[in-house]
């Protein structure tokens, strides 16, 4: 496997976070799985799994802030759940401090969920309205044996101010305070049996954009004054970008790509984190391509495709060997195989919605309507576009399918890539396999790499 590293040197800005990146693993999450049965009938016979968290794994060091990136549906929130125990995972090994949480019940279980505090999205859903904001916050103090009232006041008229809220807010009940001020509460409850990490999933996404920006302000105050570390989750990468020390990005219950923030967004190197950064407008400086899938829909998490899970919507699936095609056409050859494996069919030839005639449909219309080329030098790829283009115009979608499968295989189809050494940056992609001729095309290149002893 081919390894990805610094392009740049540390700069001083980089200096608090190399500290960070020194210190002591505190959360190690290795081969992660969370799946649901999918069951069926009166005596619920399982049928399908959905495979939510499928072999993930990560680091998290004592005071940093570690983002987990996706899409809606990419498994970040059961990640986090399952991280916590709050979801029983179905497969791997979680530590936290050096030991293992996947085996515990009990006291033991309730002392690593005092250490170990969730922030959810909206905090709407966070409070018990008939408590006071006072007791909401003390809550868990009084759950963990705190007997002594006057000092669980104490603690949390504190603990109000410093999240920048008031002292007398304690007597206030939820519905009172605005979404933020909610978030902030949630925040104080969360650092009040004062925990070593934090987690916190999309715990801006449901405020508006200034109050947004003073929430994560605070959680990075927080972070720094408490100590505490924090997994975030969020599907912006941009607030990502603002917040995190390092991230890993999730597609299809895996992680793809990980690294320190600044590196992975200046140079990323999967083909499926380009996607996504091209799809932020905020993040796109001017020289940033616009990296756009081969197909649009994303597949479901019950029935991942085989091998690589990007393959199908990668732009930089790696053709055959032995086939002699411009970088372009061979773009254009894969876009229009996985387009019609998956359905996907421009509107031109799509008679599925009854808006298209199938009569209307010829060679030529088929060979525009999925931007194919004109002439292809290779005569085994030409041979076989033909027969699919041929194949579509007269209605035979799967026979299509068949020709460009068999005439253009792809070995991320076939095979699984693997996350490579445990290094600092790490892709999930056969472009960085050295066994394979396949050249990696992003800026990020290939470069020798420093071991990152956390993983
Ligand atoms: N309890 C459950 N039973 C069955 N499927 C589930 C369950 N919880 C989550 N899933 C499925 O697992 C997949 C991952 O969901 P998850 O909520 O972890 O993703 P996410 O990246 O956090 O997305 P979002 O941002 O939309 O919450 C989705 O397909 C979801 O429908």
């Amino acid at each position: 496997m081919r390894a990805v590293t610094d392009l740049d040197d540390a700069g001083p800005e980089d200096t608090a976070d190399a500290e960070r990146g020194d210190r002591e693993v505190l959360l190690e999450v290795d081969d992660l799985e969370t799946h649901f049965p999918i069951t069926k009938g009166f005596l619920r016979r399982e049928v399908g799994r959905v495979r939510a968290v499928d072999g993930v794994s990560f680091r998290v060091r004592r005071g940093e802030t570690f983002g987990l990136v996706g899409e809606s549906g990419s498994g970040k929130t059961t990640t986090a759940l399952s991280t916590l125990r709050l979801e029983e995972p179905t497969g791997g090994e979680i530590r936290f401090d050096s030991e293992s949480v996947t085996e515990l019940s009990g006291a033991a279980l309730r002392s690593f969920r005092r250490r170990a505090q969730l922030i959810v999205q909206d905090p709407n859903d966070a409070f018990n309205p008939r408590l006071t904001v006072g007791e909401a916050v003390a809550e868990p103090l009084a759950l963990h044996g705190m007997d002594d009232a006057a000092r669980r006041r104490a603690i949390v008229a504190d603990l109000l101010e410093r999240v920048g809220l008031s002292a007398d807010d304690a007597d206030r009940y939820p519905h009172e305070f605005s979404g933020g001020e909610k978030q902030r509460i949630a925040i104080a409850r969360a650092l009040v049996l004062n925990p070593d990490l934090i987690v916190a999933d999309e715990p801006t996404s449901a405020l508006d954009g200034r109050v947004q920006s003073d929430v994560l302000a605070l959680l990075d105050e927080i972070r720094r004054e408490f100590d505490v570390a924090i997994l975030f989750i969020s599907h912006d990468i941009d607030v990502v970008r603002q917040f995190c020390d390092r991230l890993a990005v999730m597609y299809l219950g895996e992680i793809v790509e990980r690294g320190p923030t600044e590196k992975v967004l200046a140079s990323p190197a999967h083909p499926y984190t380009r996607v996504l950064l091209g799809s932020v407008p905020s993040l796109d400086p001017a020289d940033r391509e616009l990296v756009r899938p081969l197909t649009d829909a994303v597949p479901e998490p019950s029935d991942p495709p085989s091998g690589c899970r990007f393959h199908p919507r990668c732009p930089e699936v790696i053709p055959p060997a032995g086939l002699d095609l411009e970088p372009d056409i061979w773009e254009a050859i894969a876009a229009f195989r996985f387009s019609v494996h998956t359905g996907e069919l421009p509107p031109a030839v799509d008679v599925s919605r009854g808006r298209t005639d199938r009569s209307a449909i010829d060679e030529e219309t088929v060979r525009d309507a999925f931007g194919l080329p004109t002439t292809i030098s290779d005569a085994h790829a030409a041979r076989a576009v033909d027969d699919a283009v041929e194949a579509i115009a007269s209605g035979d979608l799967e026979g299509a399918s068949d020709r460009l499968a068999d005439a253009f295989p792809t070995v991320c189809e076939r095979d699984s890539p693997d996350d490579g050494d445990a290094c600092e940056r790490q892709v999930r992609c056969h472009r960085y396999d050295s066994t394979l001729e396949a050249e990696p095309r992003s800026s990020a290149g290939r470069f020798d790499v420093e071991p990152d002893p956390t993983g």
